[in-house]
């Protein structure tokens, strides 16, 4: 089973994925690193300080590194839902964001740009379009832990056939960061 854990940057994709890694039977891909460590990217854009992946060489690639003897094959990553058809979003209010990504030094415009992704459900609305099945999160008031928790529950009603309750709870648009764009 490949399931993506998508979301705008500095939502807790990688924090969260990191604790997931220790636990048996999933194997996480960190997409992001992959794609520079082995340049599976078709440009640079150096004023946006991001490179420009190359979906096809990166599908092909999560292909071969899924590894069939783990039960769940992670990719962390916000081009995640563009490679699986089950996602898992992570949302957080972007006035928490904001904290989250100025302490990272991205400029002020790579700040706002994540903001107004964050508040547009971007990155949600790609996966709904997209995606077979979609869960999201709120992670704005959640501990890593918490949250790994309520993964690892979608995971084990996916696994088991039985989504039902968890697709209510986690219904994708039950955040809703507008009053952020109208402040
Ligand atoms: N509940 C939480 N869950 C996850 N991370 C949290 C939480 N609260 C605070 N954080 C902090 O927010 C930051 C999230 O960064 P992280 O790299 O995990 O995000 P990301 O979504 O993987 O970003 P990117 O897409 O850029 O890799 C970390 O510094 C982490 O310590």
């Amino acid at each position: 089973m490949l399931i993506g854990i998508t979301g705008t940057p500095g939502t807790g994709k990688t924090s969260v994925t990191k604790l997931l890694e220790e636990e048996p039977y999933y194997q996480v891909i960190h997409l992001n690193e992959l794609i520079k460590d082995e340049k599976l990217y078709s440009e640079v854009d150096a004023e946006r300080d991001c490179v420009v992946a190359d979906m096809d060489m990166v599908y092909d690639r999560i292909l071969e590194l899924q590894d069939k003897s783990y039960t769940v094959t992670i990719v962390d990553s916000h081009l995640s839902h563009h490679i699986a058809d089950i996602v898992i979003v992570l949302r957080t209010d972007p006035a928490v964001l904001k904290e989250r990504l100025e302490k990272r030094n991205y400029s002020e415009e790579k700040v706002k740009e994540n903001l107004e992704a964050e508040a547009l459900d971007i990155i949600l609305a790609e996966a709904v379009e997209w995606c077979e099945k979609v869960f999201e999160i709120n992670t704005t008031e959640e501990s890593a832990e918490k949250t790994l928790k309520n993964i690892m529950r979608i995971i084990g009603g996916l696994r088991n056939g039985n989504t039902g309750e968890l697709e209510e709870e986690f219904r994708p648009g039950s955040v809703d960061w507008c009053d952020y764009l109208f402040d």
